[in-house]
């Protein structure tokens, strides 16, 4: 059997993106760590599937497979992907998308300049919504993590993150603290972790070791949360410049249950198939 697919890109995180409704493919874990594989396979930070909606009023549903093979809920950069795939292959003539994704419904506009803006929703604040084990919610949590206790914030943007602040980006530790943190026992469905060096009070540079793919180019969830980390820590206004190694994103939260708006590029690369 032939699947088509797309590569496409936001900032560099890069997607295969396939549909099941023109096509149907079983996706086990297996066969999505075959294909996100940068050398056995096609080479991907997730694989994004296009379904159609179960509900009225829903324009299409979504999933979202890390390359490690596992199913997560929300994927910023991806959603921004989508929109422009769905668009490309005529699949929708709106430009205003209702996608449903495990985590909830999202709303996507393509704007006239190509770029997304997507509503994020509101971000998750109470341990029990990221999940983290904590005795109550706060705006800064303690981290045993080997022979240190690092202070991190978390939020879930309908994918668990923790943000932690550092100097200078460059030399952050990803390598060794990305790992232990991703996997760290407060996190029981593992986490994405933020790297946020504040430039100004609309201005931050940030990493992120993303769980199931390890550091990507950008994470557009990832940068959801580190703007509502820092503005409740009073370090960030309303709207920031999010700089990551892949290129900015415009971020705005009002705070409160207010939702995070998303506003980036979304490209395709190529278009592929694959025989299984
Ligand atoms: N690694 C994430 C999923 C992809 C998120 C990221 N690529 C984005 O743009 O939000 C997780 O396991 O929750």
């Amino acid at each position: 059997m032939v699947i088509h697919f797309s590569k496409m890109q936001g900032l560099g995180n890069d997607f295969m993106v396939i549909d099941q409704i023109t096509q149907y493919v079983r996706l086990t874990p297996e066969l999505v760590r075959s294909w996100s594989d940068r050398h056995f396979g096609i080479g991907f930070d997730q694989l994004l599937v296009v379904e159609a909606p179960k509900k009225p009023d829903i324009d299409f549903c979504y999933r979202i497979f890390n390359a490690d093979g596992s199913e997560v809920n929300q994927c910023g950069n991806g959603a921004r992907c989508f929109a422009r795939y769905v668009v490309e292959k005529q699949l929708t003539a709106k430009r205003k998308i209702t996608v449903e994704t495990n985590s909830g419904v999202m709303y996507l506009t393509i704007e006239k300049d190509g770029q997304v803006t997507v509503n994020m929703g509101t971000p998750g604040l109470n341990p029990d919504r990221i999940p983290l084990l904590a005795d109550a919610q706060s705006t800064q949590y303690n981290i045993a993590v080997a022979n240190d206790v690092l202070t991190v914030g978390a939020a879930s943007m309908g994918n668990p993150h923790c943000v932690l602040l550092v100097e200078d980006i460059d030399s952050a530790p990803l390598e060794t603290l990305g790992p232990m943190l991703e996997s760290h026992d407060a996190f029981p469905e593992r986490v994405n972790v933020g790297f946020m060096q504040v430039i100004s009070r609309s201005h931050v540079r940030l990493r992120v070791y993303e769980r199931g793919a390890g550091e990507t180019m950008a994470c557009g969830s990832g940068a959801c949360a580190a703007m509502v980390i820092g503005k409740l820590w009073n370090m960030l206004d309303s709207q920031v410049r999010v700089e990551l190694p892949g290129g900015e994103l415009d971020i705005q939260w009002k705070g409160g249950d207010n939702p995070v708006w998303m506003t980036g590029p979304a490209e395709t690369v190529y278009q592929g198939t694959i025989r299984i």
